[in-house]
């Protein structure tokens, strides 16, 4: 039987990798540099899946993700994948005696904004440069050993690239997860044994076009009445002109359901434009094995 080919936001040691691995034990995992290319190499055919970040409890949406996917991929989410988030502080084994003397901090700007307290109390001075991921900048790190510089990331990259974690959860709040969508050109949800028992659909609306008053509460109301309870919404530009939103809309419950389909053709009715991400479990994956 042939393996799935799944794309994830690389290289190895990323938080995406770490989750995708939990999921994807037996398939073949493609890192790949960007999340935009990640998206496209499952439109193109390249690979099945990807497997990208979607929200971390600290800084909200990535934007990157949520916009690619409404307004540049037609693609559907079949799982969702939920990780602890621990990040350390790192640098090559020669600058470890004086890693305080660091001149530049390197990561993905989600992970430099989860450690915003620490970085401004402790490093105040010292620049910030942003990487694709934290493990692309435990990389960089490790191949620029005559520079005293530093990476925040998770502590299977500074296994993966040799480096020294100097300071540990430097995170600035406690609750730090991750959630990372599985994204296919096809509509069909994996159903592996682990999952969470959590169904949940991602819609997609844009209100109608006459700027109506109460638009989004005839949207919520359609929810409502059916008792489908919502886990999320959120606005996004539609990039058309100040003041115009698409909102994405998270209910827990599978979109086959008849109040679902109902909800659907309610919202189409009301001069809704609406488009589903489809239905998918939530999958949990265990804290990291620290590694220090
Ligand atoms: O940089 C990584 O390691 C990623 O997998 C990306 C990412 C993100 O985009 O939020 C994932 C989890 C952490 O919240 C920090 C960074």
């Amino acid at each position: 039987m042939s393996t799935q080919t799944v794309a994830y936001l690389g290289p190895e040691a990323s938080f995406t990798h770490l989750a995708s691995k939990e999921l994807f034990e037996h398939e073949t995992l493609v890192p790949i540099r960007t999340i935009p290319e990640c998206i496209e190499a499952v439109v193109s055919g390249k690979v099945d899946i990807a497997v990208v970040p979607i929200e971390n409890a600290l800084e909200g949406t990535v934007p990157l993700t949520i916009d690619y996917l409404f307004h540049e991929a037609d693609l559907y989410v079949i799982a969702e994948i939920q990780a602890p988030i621990e990040q350390h502080l790192m640098v090559h084994p020669l600058h470890k005696k004086h890693w305080e003397e660091i001149t530049t901090i390197y990561s993905h700007p989600h992970a430099l904004a989860q450690c915003h307290k620490y970085l401004y109390y402790r490093f105040g001075q010292v620049p910030l440069d942003q990487s694709t991921s934290t493990a692309a900048a435990a990389k960089f790190v490790s191949e620029n050993e005559q520079l005293c510089i530093g990476a925040i990331g998770n502590a299977s990259a500074a296994k993966e690239y040799g480096l020294e974690i100097v300071e540990h959860n430097i995170h600035d709040f406690h609750f730090n997860h991750t959630r990372f969508f599985v994204v296919s050109r096809d509509n069909h949800c994996i159903q592996k044994p682990m999952h969470t028992g959590q169904v949940k659909t991602t819609v997609m609306v844009t209100l109608p076009k006459d700027d109506r008053s109460g638009a989004l509460h005839q949207v919520l109301s359609v929810f409502t009445w059916r008792q489908l309870n919502l886990s999320k919404i959120e606005s996004r530009p539609l990039k058309t002109g100040l003041g115009n939103y698409f909102f994405i809309i998270e209910v827990l419950e599978d979109e086959k359901v008849p109040m679902m389909r109902g909800a659907m053709e309610e919202l189409q009715a009301l001069g809704c434009e609406v488009k589903s991400l489809g239905s998918y479990y939530t999958y949990e994956t265990k804290k990291e094995v620290a590694t220090f």
